[in-house]
């Protein structure tokens, strides 16, 4: 609370009163009587209560952590790596692997901070640039979107320096320093650097995002990198989903730069949670780039434990949470492949649920109801994004198990979709594509597809629906295409059709 929130009662008894204040607040409140209140206190209940949290942007995955337990080891190997940035020479190029969730960008993102800080100390030119592959996802774009941030701190000094002579030239003029005992002898020299600053300056535009040759953009960010003293950490976040859209080009170009730049060096760091992504890499590149690799092994319940109990220290209140929460939490996400994301979310969410059923602490059943809510969460969200072709083969399969029909096998669920298409007028795929559409779910989770042996007769699949059925059906139905199918019932006789 600041000074001005504090209520006027709070003021002390001999404290003189300033009555100007104290005149304007009764006509205030009197004001305020008199008025009727506009609110119809439809926050008040629910800001009534103890609260839950004391900051939940903590348990959010935009915070950085100040503090990452159980990855010492890998901050530290980076650590020693990329010291040597701070001594002028080029660190080596590091991979990075490790599952979602195993704490490497948010080690990564640590070890940059602390790097540029240290340089700052000592003085010592040295910049991370990050980029998410996910989001800049071809060559031009991670080239161009470098060369800006480049420009823009090239743009940055050469402005700083411009001020720095101005400043000089004018204690000059008055007088106070002399033009021999400057760095440049005389003030002539000053004005030609002044000028020949002002035209570098009028040459540093931004790149556009579309519309130039790459290989302009690529002198351009060359350019910018070089254009002064330094060593420059570029970290290529999801760097796998950049070679998959665009291959390795990118990482060719900036894995052999160091040999041309004159000024600069620069070393990269790549994050990936595909282990097996360098398999698709030009020998030269894959050498180049896993100079240096660290590996980020999942946690186990007892490490996302810690990790839970250091942030849940700052995000909930005292007391907020009953002994059983955060081991839970813990187990569930340990079951899944120990991703800490997953386990702050989920105690996220426990927070929230109980926040809004108005308990007064967080227990148990808050994180069973977290774990359904997300996992429900997740399936609605790969339904909904699933190509049509794939929802009608879904909702064959819904609308089969519904009928009480078990063990499905392929040529069922074919059928129906064969009359769903015809219904909504989409075309029919062939009973293959259908097969593979079937795996896709499988793969995604959706459904479970189990090849029987049927001896003679040759083998079938059996499918069965993974998830549960009415939200699933609610997903799909609302889907403005799948919405035209009106009657669904008789359908069911199709699969006997053939
Ligand atoms: N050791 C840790 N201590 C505290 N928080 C952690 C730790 N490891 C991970 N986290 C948190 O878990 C979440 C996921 O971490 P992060 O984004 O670093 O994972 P990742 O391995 O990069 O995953 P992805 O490959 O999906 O990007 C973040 O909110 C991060 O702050």
């Amino acid at each position: 609370m600041t000074a001005n929130d504090s209520p006027p009662e709070d003021r002390s008894a001999d404290e003189e009163p300033d009555r100007s204040f104290a005149v304007d607040v009764e006509e205030v409140l009197e004001d305020a009587d008199e008025e009727e209140s506009p609110s119809q206190g439809l926050f008040d209940d629910l800001l009534s209560g103890d609260p839950i949290f004391e900051n939940k942007e903590v348990l959010r995955p935009s915070y950085t952590p100040h503090e990452l337990p159980h990855r010492s080891d890998q901050i530290n190997k980076m650590a020693t790596i990329l010291v040597a940035a701070l001594r002028g020479e080029t660190p080596s190029n590091i991979l990075i692997y490790g599952k979602t969730g195993t704490g490497k960008t948010a080690s990564a993102k640590f070890v940059s901070q602390e790097l540029e800080q240290t340089s700052k100390k000592y003085d010592v030119p040295c910049e991370v640039e990050y980029i998410n592959c996910e989001v800049t996802d071809t060559q031009y774009r991670v080239l161009a979107q470098l060369a800006n941030k480049f420009i823009e701190q090239n743009r940055a000094h050469a402005e700083r320096r411009l001020e720095d002579l101005a400043d000089l030239r004018e204690a000059i003029e008055e007088g106070a320093t002399a033009p021999e005992a400057t760095p440049f002898g005389s003030a002539t020299e000053i004005d030609s650097r002044v000028d020949e600053l002002e035209e570098e300056l009028e040459g540093m535009e931004p790149v556009p995002m579309t519309g130039w040759p790459t290989d302009r953009v690529y002198k351009e960010f060359f350019d910018a990198v070089d254009y002064r003293e330094r060593v420059v950490v570029i970290m290529l976040d999801e760097i796998d989903k950049l070679v998959e859209k665009s291959g390795d080009d990118t990482l060719y170009n900036l894995s052999r730069m160091n040999s041309e730049l004159d000024n600069s060096r620069v070393s990269i760091m790549g994050i990936s949670n595909d282990l097996k992504f360098t398999d698709f890499l030009d020998p030269r590149v894959k050498s180049s780039l896993g100079e240096e690799e660290i590996v980020f092994p999942p946690y186990d319940a007892n490490q996302l434990r810690d990790i839970l109990q250091h942030r849940s220290d700052i995000a909930f209140e005292e007391r907020a949470l009953t002994d059983d929460v955060i081991p839970l939490c813990a187990a569930f996400a340990a079951q899944e492949h120990g991703d800490a994301r997953r386990a702050l979310d989920l105690l996220r969410t426990a927070g929230e649920l109980a926040e809004r059923g108005q308990a007064e602490r967080v227990d148990e059943s808050h994180v069973r109801k977290a774990q359904d809510k997300i996992e429900l969460d997740r399936v609605v969200e790969v339904v909904r994004t699933l190509p049509t072709q794939s929802k009608l083969v879904l909702f064959s399969i819904i609308l089969l198990e519904k009928n009480g029909v078990h063990n499905i096998n392929t040529g069922e669920v074919y059928n129906i979709y064969k009359r769903l298409c015809e219904e909504i007028d989409a075309d029919v795929l062939t009973q293959r594509r259908v097969t593979d559409l079937i795996s896709e779910l499988d793969m995604l989770g959706i459904v479970n597809a189990i090849v029987v042996s049927k001896g003679r007769y040759g083998r079938t699949k059996e499918i069965s629906l993974s998830v549960p059925t009415e939200e699933t059906e609610a997903v799909l139905l609302a889907d403005s295409r799948l919405s035209q199918i009106e009657e669904i019932q008789p359908f069911v006789q199709a699969r006997f059709d053939n």
